[in-house]
């Protein structure tokens, strides 16, 4: 079998859906973007195209490591998400081919279901409670919310007051009877984040995710040694290289590798496996489509160390499609009392509507995340 062509697909309301096509009529799809820079990335997917045309596409790792490593430079959100997507497809192939689901090329069922978690509230928190209340009506309990709004490297106490009060009401209103994490996105320096981490204690919020940004690891042990609180990371970082390191420093209870960021299946297995050496979880971030959603399921089945899964039904970012859109088998991401069950169908088990997909990319808006700014006029983290 040989590899013939890649088309990709931008498409609402922010993803890209990547096609791979075989000399013997299977095809493979994937989900190669990173938010706001999908043409950066879709150009990506073409020139490592140059890799893959005439190639078997069954030697994933072979193929994989000539995409990381024969462009001399290498890593990175657009680089490794454009690996991300075709790993994805080269997954889907192999499933295809043997007629059985990606799971059991990586060794089989770990679990029989694994527990999901939605978003509520928006950029700006806002009613969490309503939101809970309406996803709790078809069983979810698990749930995150961002932390808090802009926040200035040092800022007021009345910000951290209405980050807190938000958080507060959701323990007044449901007890002990949700679960939420609280995401910083970034927005939070270390300084205020000290202060935040420990205001927000007392509600003991399931895990605090990126209490800092990425390029400030080295503060997520420091963080790690003031609280009790899990605190998670990992969707901007992008192999096993990022992930060695906050793994040898510790501070992080739990990673957050993106499958459609962090190289795909081949590299997210391997981060899985180190993760559980240091006994930490596995939650693998997804806030995008039903490819990237497909690709976490199959490492969470596989992973003995995978606690909850990101998933977008309802998210804010969702506007003009919705995570189940693209796809005919909507029944197979079927969630039932907040957990998803094992994908039955070869490959990935994603049957694209191929149509409505190309029929989708002909006018499609890029998505941009909003530019932030503080009262004084600084660029905010969004
Ligand atoms: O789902 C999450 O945890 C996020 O932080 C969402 C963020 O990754 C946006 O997708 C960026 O555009
Ligand atoms: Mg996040």
């Amino acid at each position: 079998m040989k590899i013939t062509k890649l088309s990709t697909y931008r498409l609402p309301p922010r993803w890209m859906f990547l096609k791979v096509e075989t000399d013997e009529g299977i095809t493979g799809w994937g989900e190669p973007v990173i938010e706001g820079r999908a043409k950066t990335v879709e150009a990506a997917v073409h020139e490592l195209a140059d890799y893959m045309i005439g190639q078997d596409p069954s030697r994933i790792n072979d193929l994989w490591q000539k995409l990381y490593r024969a462009g001399f430079y290498r890593g990175g959100p657009i680089l490794m998400s454009a690996i991300a997507g075709i790993d994805q497809a080269l997954w889907d192939i192999k499933g295809k081919v043997l007629g059985v689901p990606v799971y059991e090329l990586l060794g089989g069922l770990v679990r029989e279901r694994i527990k999901a978690y939605s978003w509520v509230g928006g950029d700006r928190p806002a009613d969490v409670i309503a939101g809970m209340e309406k996803l709790m009506a078809i069983g979810f309990d698990t749930f995150k919310l961002n932390g808090c709004e802009e926040m200035g490297l040092i800022d007021q106490a009345k910000k951290i007051d209405k980050a807190v009060k938000t958080v507060a009401e959701i323990r007044e209103h449901f007890g002990a009877e949700v679960e939420f994490g609280l995401d910083f996105h970034g927005r939070v320096a270390a300084p205020m984040a000290r202060i935040l981490i420990k205001e927000l204690e007392p509600y003991r919020p399931l895990f605090i995710e990126e209490p800092v940004l990425a390029e400030q690891a080295e503060y997520y042990p420091r963080l790690a040694a003031m609280t009790h609180i899990p605190i998670a990371a990992g969707e901007r970082m992008f192999s096993r290289f990022d992930f060695k390191r906050v793994l040898a420093d510790g501070g992080l209870s739990i990673l957050q590798p993106d499958l459609s960021h962090a190289g795909g299946i081949t590299e997210c297995f391997k981060i899985a496996a180190m993760a559980e050496a240091y006994d930490v979880g596995l939650a693998p971030h997804c806030p995008l489509g039903p490819i990237a959603l497909a690709s976490c399921l199959h490492l969470d089945f596989v992973s003995h160390n995978a606690v909850f899964q990101e998933q977008s039904m309802g998210i804010h970012y969702n506007q003009g499609a919705e995570l189940l859109d693209y796809i005919k088998n909507k029944q197979d991401f079927s969630m039932e009392d907040g957990y998803f069950y094992p994908p039955s169908k070869p490959g990935l088990g994603v049957e694209v509507d191929e149509e409505l997909v190309k029929e989708r990319s002909r006018h499609v808006e890029d998505w941009r995340n909003p530019v932030w700014r503080h009262p004084d006029g600084a660029i905010a983290e969004w």
